[in-house]
């Protein structure tokens, strides 16, 4: 998508042919800066720190560290070893097992000499595959947009609440909730975003608010628990989020607080939409709340917050009183029967274990 009108992925190789780009998203909205990485272990940093984040980026971001790696020892324990200093980064995105064990599977038959090359090969491919994903995901998604559209008369705008941050950033292009945002603005609908602020770590007012003033899309930022506000008096036509690992059934792990909304739109009949690409469902699972582990993060990211003070400098500030604990769960899971639909690459379908195989049949069990 675009940065000041040119056209930006969220990570990308540099003209060395070997360092790897990417945004640090710790800076945005106040400073739009690109960081080179040039080992493994910066790579496993920069998930870990959030420097990049959202599933599907974390997995390209992951491949990348192993294309990192193999330039620095190509043996079958450097794999190995890299494999693992990247696995343990962050725990619910299931992106990242995803892109690893793609990358341990086309790696391990080879010689070590041949495996730099094919690892950035399989690392562009990864990224490539994620930008259709998502771009396929937003042409569905559009049609549910254009129905919502279509049930108001085509009167006034189209009022959609997200939560977090799934788009261009949190992917390699495009993002999934903000797909068909960006469409639909570009078609000429009247479209209207409620961004949830998204605590602790306001992914909404930093990331979201940020790249859809990029892209001219008309959007509000509000406090996390407007949103149940805004359903019960009308100012919500349909609500859509991302998802770190959905399981074969349906659940959908997302941001803390997306269950709330789900709970929210439930009540008040607001269609609640997911939008995933396939490798971001956990086929293994099938109890969400039970099975999808859930991150801790430090609670400093709840006691601190950052933003720019009047000087124009960046600073950090403490808002709770000193002494009090802090618990930062970084994930909630939202169950099936709270999904209106799920939004795949392959199409639109019940958040069920039919309607996922309805769509990818060839996971279904063999009998
Ligand atoms: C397309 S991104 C889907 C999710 O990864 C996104 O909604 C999200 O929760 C990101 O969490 P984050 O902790 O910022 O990595």
């Amino acid at each position: 998508m675009k940065v000041q009108g040119e056209p930006t992925r969220s990570i990308w190789v540099e003209t060395d042919g070997w360092t790897v780009g990417i945004i640090d998203q710790t800076r945005l909205p106040h400073a739009f800066v690109k960081v080179k990485l040039s080992t493994a272990q910066e790579a496993a940093d920069a998930i870990r720190g959030m420097v990049v984040r959202g599933a599907p980026l974390i997995g390209a971001t992951a491949a990348y560290g192993v294309c990192l790696a193999m330039r620095e020892d190509a043996s079958d324990a450097g794999l190995e070893h890299a494999l693992s200093l990247l696995r343990e980064t962050r725990p619910t995105a299931v992106n990242l097992h995803w892109a690893l064990e793609g990358m341990r599977r086309v790696l391990t038959p080879l010689k070590p000499s041949e495996r730099l090359a094919e690892a950035y090969r399989h690392a562009a491919a990864l990224c490539d595959e994620d930008v259709a994903c998502n771009r396929a995901i937003g042409g569905h998604a559009l049609k549910l947009f254009q129905d919502a559209w279509d049930r108001k008369g085509r009167k006034g705008r189209l009022n959609v609440l997200t939560h977090c941050n799934a788009g261009w950033l949190a992917t390699v292009d495009w993002g999934t909730a903000l797909s068909p945002m960006y469409l639909a603005h570009d078609a000429g609908m009247p479209l209207h975003v409620w961004v949830d602020e998204t605590r602790p770590r306001n992914q909404g007012a930093l990331l979201t608010a940020w790249e859809l003033g990029q892209h001219g899309v008309p959007h509000t930022v509000i406090a996390d628990n407007v949103g149940g506000h805004l359903m019960q008096h009308g100012q919500v036509d349909l609500c859509i989020v991302g998802t770190d690992r959905t399981t074969a059934h349906g659940d959908v792990a997302n941001k803390i607080g997306t269950y709330l909304k789900a709970l929210a739109a439930k009540d008040n009949g607001v269609p609640f939409y997911v939008a995933l690409p396939s490798p971001t469902v956990d086929w293994t699972i099938h109890d969400g709340v039970r099975q999808i582990p859930i991150e801790q993060r430090e609670g400093t990211e709840l006691s601190d917050v950052t933003g720019r003070l009047p000087s124009g400098e960046v600073a950090t500030v403490r808002i709770t009183p000193q002494g009090s604990l802090a618990a930062n769960y970084a994930f909630d899971v939202t169950p099936a029967r709270l999904v209106t639909a799920l939004i795949t690459e392959r199409g639109v379908c019940a958040a069920s274990e039919e309607g996922l195989l309805s769509l990818f049949p060839e996971r279904r069990p063999a009998k």
